[in-house]
């Protein structure tokens, strides 16, 4: 094995960090950060927010369209955000938001206890770490820059969101294998999401499902559970 390629979610971060704190700090804050002035990336993302609240709706003729209004927009995120859909925006809006409660100390992950040790012991290794989370590559640096265990952002060499493609195609599996120059084999991948794990070995890497607790799937299916990283051996 050469490399290990780690989800978040219900894997190095307990579920209820994004779920209780994260999803509800951004959900608060949504409607007044879209009314910040002067933010080119949020202009940009409001257009991919307003094409997404158009698709929803069934818009699939040429007629043109109102553009919805503030609080409709509002609305519709926060119904994104209970329904945990991992629109890509959204998922960029999000990183935007916590950075703010990232910088004022609002915000700090507190990652499972064998999480940085084994991060740690694998770089040593000469492992080579990457993360893979539906969260934009901002809000994944953010979390792991402003952990309980410190600033882990240096023992990672790539990070991958959706811009890389869906965490339940193959095709995306094969595109960071690619990215990390590295043969599908080589890499291990970590989730506790059975489909992702499914795309991933499609692909040809390696596998293990992450049973933590809190986590809502508990069932490994075919694949190797763990509870603990420290439990995977090269
Ligand atoms: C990067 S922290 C926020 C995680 C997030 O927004 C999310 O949807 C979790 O997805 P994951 O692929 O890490 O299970
Ligand atoms: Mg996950």
């Amino acid at each position: 094995m050469r490399a290990v390629l780690l989800d978040i979610e219900g894997t190095t971060c307990p579920v209820p960090f994004v779920s209780q704190v994260l999803f509800p700090y951004a959900r608060e804050r949504l409607d007044g950060f879209l009314q910040t002035e002067g933010n080119a990336a949020l202009a940009s993302l409001i257009e991919a927010i307003d094409g997404a609240m158009a698709a929803d709706d069934g818009a699939a003729d040429e007629r043109p369209r109102r553009a919805p209004s503030h609080d409709e927009r509002v609305r519709f995120l926060q119904s994104l955000i209970d329904q945990d859909r991992k629109l890509p925006a959204l998922k960029e809006l999000q990183g935007l938001i916590w950075d703010e409660g990232y910088a004022s100390g609002a915000l700090q992950c507190r990652l499972f206890d064998d999480v940085a040790p084994a991060l740690r012991a694998w770089r040593k290794d000469g492992l080579l770490l990457a993360v893979y989370s539906s969260g934009s590559v901002k809000a994944q640096q953010l979390l792991y820059g402003h952990s309980t265990d410190g600033d882990l952002r240096g023992l990672f060499s790539h990070w991958f969101d959706t811009s890389t493609g869906p965490k339940g195609e193959a095709a995306s599996y094969r595109a960071i294998a690619r990215e990390l120059a590295l043969a599908p084999a080589a890499i291990l991948f970590v989730s506790d999401s059975k489909s992702e794990l499914e795309a991933a070995r499609s692909a040809g890497m390696a596998t293990r499902f992450s049973l933590r607790p809190q986590n809502p799937a508990v069932d490994p299916g075919p694949f190797e559970a763990i509870t603990s990283l420290a439990q995977i051996e090269f």
